[in-house]
């Protein structure tokens, strides 16, 4: 069954300040936005994901996302949801989430798409814990309530026409309130605390804290090797470095670079990097190595982790890598969307020993750690 997703972030988040609205401000090393987009995009039930943004705020997205499919919302959520849901077009089922909610989990999701096997709505809810008391004093029972949450799950058709009979001129806080006033069933499936909603300035501190708390480092190692030739140019880290030789290889053979993404692949489980791009494959012959790299950073990006650090040693007899160390720092940074800071660059020699000794050829060793969310 064909699955879309829409995220909600078209708001100018009043309530939580800032320079920028809140879904575009950092959050746990990336902005708020990006952390609901990856997990949507990550899930292998999602065909889709459209994004609401509010008018102007293109730049703002693509700072965050790249270039991604947005449509621009409407004065109120509802009205943003029902942008959303007309761009769409068609799909079976749609989930509609709230930017505003970063640390969305795959677990929820799968409740949710579980739960619309039965019914044409599901919602993600938690309990009331706290004594609850009107304006006026008066005490209001907290039995059968629930806090409810995003994404809320519908039949594609069914959410339509919940919006379409909703009156223009009345405000729904969500859209699951449309289904059920049309007479059908939402049903309520176990939300989670991570996907509290950031609304209040105090909300950036607490979520920072919560995602810290469901995040675990993982570290990994790469190693490369490449043969020195007549004839190549010599690139280490994505920079040309000047030098009588360079490396050969299928690609450009930049060893530093080859490295680190194996480095990155690992912090994931996910292979090596003959495995993504084969040098069978003609398509890869002379390819500059920054896009092998930016693949393996955009897979630990799709299972929602951050990369806190790379470190990388080039082992040669020469050229001298000193003089270029900034320069190869910058560039990884760069490709990597990280500060310098976040990147060290080290040499070695062997002492004339073994085949780097010799200069028959170069090798890398890099280690990477990133953190990724236990889901
Ligand atoms: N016209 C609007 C208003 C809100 N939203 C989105 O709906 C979600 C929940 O709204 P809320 O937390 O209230 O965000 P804001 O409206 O931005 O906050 P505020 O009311 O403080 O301005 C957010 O992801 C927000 O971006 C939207 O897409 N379009
Ligand atoms: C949709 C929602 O997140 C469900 O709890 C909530 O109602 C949004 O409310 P807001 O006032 O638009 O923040």
């Amino acid at each position: 069954m064909k699955t879309a997703a829409i995220i909600v972030a078209a708001g100018s988040g009043t309530r939580a300040g800032g320079s920028v609205p809140k879904q575009f401000a950092p959050l746990a090393g990336r902005p708020m936005l990006a952390h609901s987009y990856a997990a949507m995009t990550s899930h292998p039930g999602i065909d889709a994901v459209l994004v609401v943004i509010g008018e102007g705020q293109e730049e703002l997205l693509r700072a965050a996302l790249g270039d991604v499919d947005f449509v621009v919302g409407g004065a109120s959520r509802r009205e943003s949801v029902a942008n959303g849901l007309t761009a769409l077009g068609g799909t079976e089922r749609v989930l509609i989430h709230d930017a505003a909610r970063p640390f969305l989990s795959h677990a929820v999701i799968d409740r949710l798409l579980a739960a619309l096997e039965t019914v044409s709505g599901a919602i993600p809810g938690l309990p009331v814990a706290d004594t609850l008391v009107s304006a006026s004093g008066v005490s209001v029972s907290r039995d059968g309530l629930m806090r409810v949450q995003t994404p809320q799950a519908f039949r594609y058709a069914a959410i339509v026409e919940a919006h379409a009979a909703w009156p223009a001129d009345r405000e729904a806080t969500d859209d699951a309130q449309m289904l059920r006033a049309l007479g059908q069933e939402v049903m309520v499936v176990e939300g989670s605390a991570m996907l509290e909603k950031v609304t209040h300035p105090g909300d950036f501190a607490a979520a920072e804290a919560r995602f810290g708390a469901q995040m675990r480092v993982r570290t990994a190692t790469g190693y490369d090797v490449h043969r020195f030739a007549e004839g190549e140019e010599l690139w280490l880290g994505g920079v040309k470095i000047p030098y009588s030789r360079g490396l050969s290889g299928h690609s450009d053979a930049d060893v530093a670079l080859h490295a680190i993404t194996d480095a990155l692949l690992g912090t994931i489980g996910a292979g090596d990097i003959g495995m993504h791009f084969p040098p069978s494959d003609p398509k890869w012959r002379g390819a500059a190595s920054a896009q092998f790299l930016q693949h393996a950073a955009s897979l630990v990006a799709a299972e929602g982790g951050v990369i806190d650090f790379v470190d990388v040693t080039i082992i040669c007899e020469a050229p001298k890598v000193g003089p270029h160390r900034e320069t190869i720092r910058a560039s990884i940074a760069s490709i990597l969307g990280l500060k310098p800071s976040e990147v060290s660059v080290k040499a070695t020699t062997t002492e004339r020993l073994g085949f780097t000794g010799r200069g028959e050829g170069m090798a890398a060793q890099a280690v990477a750690t990133v953190r990724v969310p236990v889901i």
